[in-house]
């Protein structure tokens, strides 16, 4: 912590000397107590002795006294001792060196005030210098264990402004100013371990110091000498080092020059004195008086005092005065020099360095330092700039881009919060249908395989069991399934308002001033919406194709069975004669069947739906007047109809078919369409949605018409029908042959024979052409639902058979369901 002091002044009053003994002068200064004087008191005040004796005459053309009574911090009367002043003065400032701060003492006076005798002192009494490096020594040495000292010093002397090495006696000097003040070219500090070594160094530099006799002193110092004590202390435990210096300084006599009587060499020196002293003076006066700018280059010795002077220094100064009426005009000077000292006020600073690292080092680090605060002072004002750019766009735009996270924020949530909604509904209902998908394909299943067992069981009481078991097993489906079919209406209900919500909610999107980037955020989550939808289908339509794969190998295993067993029983009724024709017919049928359950069998019945579809579409874009609107759409129903009729079993796979939860409807209105989802890709879509699909289909069709026209007749002229097998080749070859016999031209004709044959002939007696039996057995179970094709069949030939109804119905139906 800095601690505000001030220059301590002194002054010390030396006793007469032999001179001013001799011509009896009268004592000018009168020490009042221990911090003032008299100064100029007046005569009676003043006992005037001449030769011993007290006189009673004064001389009347003497001044008047000036009666001066000045404050100092000490007055020390001539019976003080160079100890006295070392105790209360000194000694101090070696605890204050000690503790960092730099320390200054000053002498000042005219010649032979006692300036030397008190800095230097005498052989039988030691001045302030060696005094306090005697203390200085020991308290270093007291201190020792726990700090480090290295001390060096320095003596120098100004004289005419020149610098000299009193140690060395080298000079001139030159002074250079650096970061850390006034430096001394070429000045080594030279070190010293003890006060005696520094005794003996002070002998060497008074040696070498400029001295010449004056009037007032025999041995005056025309000189400044400046010793100075360099300490560097490192504190052992923390490493922090600092570095002090105590400054003793021993000026030359401040007297004028004319008082010194010098001519030449002597006057030049009084000069230089004076100039010197007067540059001191200045220094301090402006120091006194606050000022920032004092003179210290004024001269050599404010120069090197610069740093001894108020600042960050505690100074003593002490102002020597003879108590002789000879000195009077310098006593007054000295007196006042020295109350303008004592008002000087700073403030004081302890010296730290806290490593052992160069100068060099800090200047370079505060530097850098310096340099980062600049960049980040600057750093921080773009920052603030962009802040408040942000913050007026935001205020002020309501496009996209000025929005406010804080306003966007409550959006994000919401629209979270109904998506999240809708995708959980969305799974209710789907997983729900797959449900009811999965249990009625298990129902339809496990009917075929009872009436198989039932087919294939002999033994009746087993029948009966199974049966019950049967029926317990559906009963049990049917309650799941009308659980499931309940539950459903609710959820679609719940998922319906969800959706109803985020069309609502869309709506207002696209009101805000948001639109923008929450359309995008919107998109986003439709596709979420579809990829869960996506995923609850693929994992449906995976465990259903499991079941069909396993179920399809207990199929094949079983008509596998079931042929080895027909196989052998149709052999053992051929060797007993006992094969009949119809049971011929019926395993030929059998074979032909097989055979036409092959892949191509298939692509036949699609192709007979698909020529159907295309007859129809070339039939609009034909006449497309020709049908209303309304026809169109009964055809367009018809069609699916049929097509979800044949497909029934496939189609009844896809859960999703109408479970529409797309949420942007109006999407294209905001030119959306790249976020539009993708529909759902089933079996439907593969088999009647798309028209390249259909082309493509159609292509193969017409590729394998020959053989299909061929099958077709084939089967319509079996045994069954026609018995003679010249007039079944001849009626085959007659279909064949026929330019009309197209599939296009095949169905108008068959159409359009019905028509006219229900229209034309009696329930109960009709009489066909072969052509008209195709027509009839192609139009499906609807024609003969309403004429018996069993009437039909006796039409055809002398060979007919009556066949039974049921086959005959079996078959036609059997052929439309394919
Ligand atoms: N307090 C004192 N008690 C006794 N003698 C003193 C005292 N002060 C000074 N003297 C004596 O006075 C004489 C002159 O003193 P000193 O040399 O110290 O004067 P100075 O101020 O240094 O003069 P200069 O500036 O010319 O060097 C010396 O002989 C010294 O012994």
């Amino acid at each position: 912590m800095p601690e505000p002091t001030n220059i301590k002044v002194i002054v010390r009053v030396r006793p007469y000397n032999q001179r001013e003994k001799e011509q009896n002068q009268r004592c000018i200064i009168k020490v009042m107590d221990g911090s003032s004087l008299l100064f100029d008191p007046d005569e009676e005040d003043d006992e005037f002795f001449y030769q011993g004796a007290k006189q009673q005459y004064r001389d009347i053309s003497k001044r008047t006294n000036k009666k001066l009574t000045m404050e100092f911090d000490r007055v020390y009367d001539t019976d003080h001792t160079n100890e006295n002043l070392f105790q209360e003065c000194t000694a101090p400032l070696v605890d204050a060196v000690l503790d960092g701060y730099n320390c200054s003492v000053f002498v000042y006076g005219a010649t032979g005030a006692g300036k030397t005798f008190t800095m230097l002192g005498c052989e039988n009494c030691p001045g302030l210098t060696f005094l306090t490096m005697r203390d200085l020594f020991e308290k270093i040495q007291s201190q020792n264990a726990t700090r480090k000292f290295d001390v060096g010093v320095s003596y120098l002397e100004v004289y005419n402004e020149q610098v000299m090495n009193l140690l060395t006696k080298t000079g001139p000097l030159k002074l250079r100013e650096d970061a850390n003040g006034v430096v001394v070219s070429g000045l080594v500090l030279k070190p010293i371990y003890s006060a005696e070594e520094l005794l003996h160094m002070l002998t060497i530099g008074n040696a070498n110091r400029t001295q010449h006799p004056t009037d007032a002193n025999a041995e005056s110092s025309r000189s400044h000498a400046i010793f100075q004590v360099h300490i560097r202390i490192t504190e052992l435990n923390t490493g922090t080092k600092r570095s002090v210096k105590l400054s003793m300084i021993d000026l030359a006599g401040s007297e004028r020059a004319a008082s010194t009587k010098g001519l030449g060499m002597r006057f030049k020196e009084g000069a230089s004195i004076n100039k010197s002293l007067l540059a001191l003076g200045n220094c301090i006066n402006k120091l006194a008086d606050g000022l920032k700018h004092i003179p210290y280059r004024d001269s050599n010795l404010t120069r090197i005092l610069k740093d001894s002077l108020g600042g960050n220094c505690r100074t003593l100064m002490i102002a020597n005065v003879s108590m002789s009426s000879l000195t009077y005009e310098d006593t007054y000077n000295t007196l006042k020099y020295a109350s303008r000292a004592k008002k000087i006020r700073s403030v004081l600073r302890q010296n730290v360095l806290k490593s052992n690292l160069p100068k060099e080092f800090y200047v370079k680090k505060v530097t850098e330092l310096m340099a980062e605060q600049e960049r980040l002072l600057q750093h921080n004002k773009g920052l603030e700039a962009k802040v408040a750019q942000l913050e007026r766009s935001a205020s002020s735009s309501s496009s996209f881009g000025g929005f406010d996270m804080q306003e966007l924020k409550p959006w994000y949530s919401r629209i979270d919060a109904v998506y999240t909604s809708v995708i959980k509904l969305q799974q209710c209902v789907i997983g729900l249908r797959s449900k009811i998908q999965t249990l009625s394909y298990r129902q339809t299943l496990k009917k075929d395989f009872e009436q198989l067992r039932k087919a294939v069981t002999q033994d009746q009481r087993l029948i009966q069991e199974d049966f019950k078991l049967f029926t317990d097993y559906m009963t049990a489906l049917n309650a799941r399934n009308q659980k499931y079919t309940d539950e459903l209406p609710h959820w679609r209900s719940k998922l319906e308002m969800a959706c109803l919500n985020l069309k609502k909610l869309k709506v207002e999107v696209k009101e805000s001033k948001y639109h923008q980037i929450l359309s995008i955020y919107l998109s986003n989550k439709d596709l979420e919406v579809q990829l869960s939808k996506q995923q609850i289908n693929c994992s449906h339509l995976t465990s259903i194709n499991n079941e069909q794969a396993e179920n399809a190998s207990l199929l094949r295993k079983s008509i596998s069975m079931m042929c080895d067993v027909l196989h052998q029983l149709y052999n053992r009724l051929e060797e007993t004669q006992k094969l009949t024709p119809e049971i011929q017919g019926v395993y030929e049928r059998l074979e032909r069947r097989m055979h036409f359950t092959a892949s191509e069998t298939e692509l036949s019945a699609h192709d007979l739906e698909l020529d159907a579809l295309l007859a129809e579409q070339q039939q609009e874009n034909e006449s497309p007047s020709a049908l209303t609107n309304s026809a169109k759409k009964r055809s367009r129903d018809r069609r699916y109809t049929h097509t979800l009729t044949n497909s029934e079993f496939v189609l009844h796979l896809g859960v999703d078919s109408f479970e529409d939860t797309d949420s942007d409807t109006d999407s294209g209105e905001d030119g959306q369409q790249a976020f539009k989802k993708p529909r759902n890709l089933d079996v439907t879509q593969v088999i009647s949605g798309n028209m390249s699909s259909r082309k493509a289909l159609t292509a193969t069709v017409t590729k394998s018409r020959p053989l299909v026209n061929q099958r077709m007749v084939s089967d319509l002229l079996s045994d069954q029908n026609v018995c003679g097998s010249a007039d079944r080749d001849k009626v085959k070859q007659a279909l064949l042959k026929s330019n009309k016999f197209t599939t296009q031209g095949l169905q108008r004709t068959c159409a359009a024979a019905i028509q006219k044959e229900n229209l034309k002939f009696p329930s109960n007696c009709v009489r066909k052409s072969p052509r008209a039996l195709i027509a009839k057995t192609l139009a499906g179970s609807s024609t003969t639902a309403r004429k018996p094709i069993s009437r039909l069949a006796g039409t055809i030939g002398s060979g007919v058979k009556e066949a039974p109804v049921v086959r005959i119905n079996r078959a036609a139906s059997f052929r439309v369901k394919k």
